[in-house]
């Protein structure tokens, strides 16, 4: 049984009209077979086809509206549209059919808007939902609204897919430089605002090309894939992102911590790389890597942009690598 209160709320007249077999007044009235035709485009319509009066409440679904809101046609008649809107969805359609009640004819429309839709059997659904005031010679006399509704749930897969591959980095699984750039724009903001620390450390393995030159590049694919996973895990807070930067570089940015929090961070990772083992891809035992680490951090405005402090990390990271490698150096 759905969990809507399904009232046995008799089918308004004006509305049944729409179903000629039902009423032959107006069969006689109109042309038949172009109603007729009508309705069979209703019934075979791959989006849901609903009626509903001033109060949303449902006065005729299509197969396909049943099929979307997970129950019968029958069981949607005299339900009401709002029962199964989601939360602010909810509220937002109630104002608009309020503010339509008092339509006196006017072509009034809304949408198609993306809502989210509470289905009969509990499950959400996401959807596009039109609505449109029927002409008047169609809903005679009271105010009738026909509602397009539009399963939009592979093209969120399609869009969440999309969006993953948009902003990730595919080997590591890190963000890639364009969401690094975003969110640092985005967090150098919002520190400035609220005049608070912003970190970042710039990580770049040791010697990778010998890495690869000896080992060849799928096994450096892999090491990739675990010195990111370990960057990841050093993360202290959900607000922190770690990003691919460039090939065997990586960037990790700090929002609201200070260069301590940031030197700490970068001992535990390079504590961790440093003891990383290899044998899990069929590298000698004892082997191991190192990286150079450069960080830098803004407070009191001592850069000016977003850039200048990744710069600054960069130039830490350089005098990291010159003094030999496997070194942390903190931008003053
Ligand atoms: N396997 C693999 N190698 C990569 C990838 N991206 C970049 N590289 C390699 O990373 C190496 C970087 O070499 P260099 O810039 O000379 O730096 P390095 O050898 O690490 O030396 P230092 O940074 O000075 O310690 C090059 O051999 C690139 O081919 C990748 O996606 N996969």
């Amino acid at each position: 049984m759905s969990k809507h209160n399904h009232k046995n709320t008799p089918r308004s007249k004006h509305a049944s009209q729409l179903v000629p077999e039902l009423v032959p007044e107006l069969v006689d009235s109109l042309n038949h077979s172009k109603l007729g035709m009508f309705t069979e485009i209703f019934h075979s319509l791959p989006e849901g086809v609903l009626i509903i009066n001033g109060q949303g409440t449902f006065e005729f679904a299509n197969p396909m509206a049943a099929k979307l809101l997970a129950d019968s046609q029958q069981a949607l008649i005299g339900q009401n549209l709002l029962h199964y809107l989601y939360d602010t969805d909810r509220d937002k359609y109630m104002y608009t059919l309020l503010s339509w009640l008092d339509n006196k004819g006017e072509n009034i429309s809304l949408g198609p808007n993306e809502v989210k839709i509470i289905r009969g059997d509990n499950i959400l659904l996401d959807a596009d939902l039109a609505i449109s005031s029927l002409p008047n010679n169609i809903n005679l006399g009271e105010n009738l609204f026909i509602c397009i509704l539009h399963d939009l749930t592979s093209h969120k897969e399609q869009y969440n897919k999309l969006k993953k591959l948009a902003t990730t980095d595919h080997l590591t699984g890190l963000a890639n430089r364009l969401t690094l750039d975003e969110k640092l724009k985005y967090f150098w903001q919002e520190s400035i605002k609220s005049n608070q620390a912003i970190s970042t450390i710039l990580i770049d393995i040791d010697y990778f090309k010998l890495f690869n030159d000896r080992f060849g590049h799928v096994k450096g694919d892999k090491c990739l894939q675990k010195v990111a996973d370990i960057i990841k895990q050093s993360l202290p807070s959900r607000d922190c992102l770690a990003a691919r930067y460039g090939g065997e570089e990586f960037a990790i940015i700090l929002p609201y911590c200070h260069k301590d929090t940031a030197g700490v961070i970068a001992k535990q990772i390079q504590y961790q790389i440093n003891n990383m083992q290899f044998s899990d891809i069929g590298l000698p035992a004892d082997f191991r890597i190192s990286v150079s680490q450069g960080i830098a951090c803004e407070l009191n405005n001592q850069y000016r942009t977003c850039e200048a402090l990744i710069c600054a990390a960069d130039t830490a990271l350089y005098r990291a690598k010159s003094a030999g490698r496997n070194k942390i150096s903190i931008s003053t």
